[in-house]
Formats: C-alpha cells, sequence, structure tokens
C-alpha cells in the first residue's frame, strides 16, 4: 500500500483560471492529500460562481495526509490584499500571490510536503506590483538557493529542455556560455536518470542559429561555444549528445524516435513545437531543485475565468505527472 503523502498546488493569479482549475481538479478523488496554498475566500466565491459543491477543510499540518475527497479542498489560507474579479488583474494581488508560491516553497522545503504543482501566474501584474519576477521557475530556484536549474516540458512522445529561459531574445546569444550549456546538461542528465529510469539519456542539442550557423556564414556560436562544449561532455563525461543540428529540422520523427530529449537554445525555439504537439496535454517540470515541481503548460486565459470553460487537461497531466516522481521517489 502506498504511503499517503502531502501535494502542495497553488492555484495562480487569482483572477486567472488556476482556482477554476483546482476547484475542478478537485471534484474527483486522489491517492495523496493535495494542499491548497490560496485564498479561502477565492475558492468559495469561485466554486459559487462557477456553481461546484465545496467543503472548505482548514489545513492542519499535526493531522496525518489523508487522500483527497471529490468536493473537498483542504487550504492552508493566504490572504487577498483585495477582492477578486475573474478576469480582471489587479496589482495589489501581486504580493498574494508571491505569498502563496512562498508557502509552498517552505513546505517543499523542510518536508512538509512531497511536491508541488503549479497553476497559471501572471508575470507582468507581478512586475507591476513592484517586484521583478520572471517566472516560477526562476522564483523556486532563487527561494531554495539553486545556483542552477533546467526548464522542461513534456508530453507525449515529446520533451523539450531550455538553456535559456525568460528573457529577451536580445540577451539569449550572451546568455549561452560553455559553463552554462555543460550546468544546464549535466543538470537534464541527471534528471532523467534519477527521475525518469533513463539509463543513457540521449540528448538532442539544437543549434542557435538558422542550419546550425551553417558553418559559421550564419553566426559563430556553434563553432565558438556549444560543439566545444558538447564535445567536452561526450569525452569526459561519455554522454551521449547529439548536434548541435539545425532546430528547424530537428523536430522530426527519424530524430525523435531516438532522442529521449531535444534541448533548445532559447524558450520560443523549443516551446511552440511541443505546445503544437501538445497544448493542454503537458507538463512543465523545474528540473535540479532540491523538490519535485510540476506546472501547467498554458497562462492565465484571463477571458476564460469564472466561465467553467478552461480545460483542465495540463493541470491533470502535472498533478498526475508529480504523483508518479513522488511515488518513485519512495
Ligand atoms: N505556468 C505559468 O505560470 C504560465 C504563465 N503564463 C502567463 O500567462 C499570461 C497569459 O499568457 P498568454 O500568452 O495569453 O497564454 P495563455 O495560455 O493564458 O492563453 C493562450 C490561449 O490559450 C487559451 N488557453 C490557455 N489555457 C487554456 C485552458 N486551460 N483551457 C482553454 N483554453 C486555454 C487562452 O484562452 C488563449 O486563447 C502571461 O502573463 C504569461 O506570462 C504563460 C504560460 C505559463
Ligand atoms: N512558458 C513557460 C512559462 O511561462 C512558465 O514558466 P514558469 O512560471 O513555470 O517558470
Amino acid at each position: 500500500m502506498i504511503k499517503v503523502k502531502r501535494i502542495a498546488i497553488t492555484p495562480g493569479e487569482p483572477a486567472g483560471i488556476g482556482p477554476d482549475l483546482v476547484l475542478a481538479m478537485a471534484q474527483e478523488d486522489w491517492p495523496h492529500e493535495l494542499v491548497i496554498c490560496a485564498s479561502s475566500q477565492l475558492m468559495v466565491e469561485r466554486a459559487a460562481q462557477l456553481g461546484l459543491p465545496l467543503d472548505v477543510i482548514e489545513y492542519d499540518p499535526a493531522r496525518p495526509p489523508q487522500p483527497h475527497k471529490a468536493g473537498t479542498l483542504v487550504i492552508t489560507d493566504c490572504k487577498l490584499k483585495a477582492p477578486v474579479i475573474p478576469g480582471e488583474l489587479n496589482e495589489q494581488n501581486g504580493h498574494y500571490v508571491l505569498d502563496t508560491l512562498s508557502r509552498a516553497t517552505q513546505g517543499c522545503m523542510s518536508g512538509e510536503f512531497a511536491a508541488v504543482v503549479t497553476g497559471p501566474v501572471h508575470k507582468g501584474i507581478i512586475n507591476r506590483a513592484g517586484v521583478s519576477f520572471s517566472g516560477h521557475t526562476e522564483f523556486f530556484a532563487q527561494q531554495s538557493n539553486t545556483a542552477q536549474v533546467v526548464m522542461m516540458l513534456a508530453t507525449e512522445g515529446l520533451r523539450v529542455a531550455l538553456v535559456t529561459t525568460h528573457i529577451p531574445l536580445a540577451y539569449v546569444s550572451k546568455a549561452i556560455t560553455a559553463e552554462r550549456l555543460q550546468q544546464i546538461i549535466r543538470i537534464l542528465h541527471a534528471d532523467l536518470v534519477s527521475k525518469f529510469g533513463i539509463e543513457q539519456p540521449k540528448i538532442y542539442v539544437c543549434g542557435l542559429n538558422p542550419h546550425a550557423g551553417e558553418d559559421g556564414c550564419l553566426g559563430k556560436e556553434e563553432i565558438e561555444v556549444i560543439t566545444p562544449a558538447l564535445d567536452q561532455l561526450r569525452q569526459e563525461e561519455g554522454m551521449k549528445l547529439f548536434g548541435p543540428l539545425p532546430a528547424d529540422t530537428i523536430f522530426q520523427d527519424k530524430y525523435l524516435a531516438d532522442a529521449d530529449t531535444v534541448l533548445a537554445m532559447y524558450h520560443d525555439q523549443g516551446l511552440p513545437v511541443l505546445k503544437f504537439k501538445g497544448f493542454g496535454k503537458s507538463v512543465n517540470i523545474t528540473l535540479g531543485l532540491p523538490f519535485i515541481r510540476t506546472s501547467v503548460d498554458h497562462g492565465t486565459a484571463l477571458e476564460l475565468a469564472g466561465t467553467g470553460q478552461a480545460d483542465t487537461g495540463s493541470l491533470w497531466t502535472a498533478l498526475s505527472h508529480a504523483l508518479e516522481l513522488v511515488e518513485k521517489q519512495t
């Protein structure tokens, strides 16, 4: 019999679809306890707007974890700073969102929670609230004092990891140093072995420039940085790395049938392909953190908040994936 674990869930931006999705997911039984880091008032109001039954249970860390029962929500209350209107961002609640993430981090770091699953946040409104914030990935890394983490999204038949995450395109080339690339690949390799049970991961690496630089006439990063960094890892650490290959032709069956993951150089080089294949059925996983963190593949979809039209597919995938990782760990 499996031991019941506590999984933290952060619904994210209160005016977005995160609360709706969490409420919809809560309508089924789950084998582990789900602890929602959010405002109880928000969840009760949104449940009423959606016409969903809800029995709120105040979170008690002293109580042994219980499997999640359909129609209930165990909530560790985080106070809103302002009332919420679905679909309307309010910068006064920027700090509320960060409070929910900090509560989850603190619980994951102390061992209170076995994992955290995050709903979508709105990066812009958190910045408008006066906090420099580029994403959960960077926030959790900073809060857990982790120097380097890796963003990887996965859907049926494809995993895509990123060398750079939420930075302007103009900064990407400078950010791709041999040191960073090697750190990222080591984390990716280690987690594919330990978390995904792949003995000798095969990592297919994209070039940065069109046609992977075309022998240097369309850009020199492949020759000066990427190829030497990969060669060193192949020779000294025995990793199975392929490339750098042109990003416009790497995503074809010939390579994907063999690849355990594709490593893209930047956000919009890899994620559009992944989302074209599996938007709404993908999970975002942060590798290299001292705890398990999975997330949805989509954003706040403000126009759908409170309508009951938002699709729960990605949250379901993210939660199922977190539970798999938790069970594998034990
Ligand atoms: N995990 C996270 O916290 C993420 C947050 N974001 C943030 O979300 C905000 C809005 O970003 P957008 O680029 O507009 O992306 P979005 O994912 O919110 O919306 C893109 C399109 O997909 C639709 N959509 C998204 N999720 C859906 C769902 N579950 N069911 C049905 N339709 C859905 C929306 O209605 C819209 O048409 C931004 O601030 C962005 O930074 C974006 C991606 C991930
Ligand atoms: N495109 C992924 C995204 O924006 C979510 O990033 P994060 O908030 O999980 O770091």
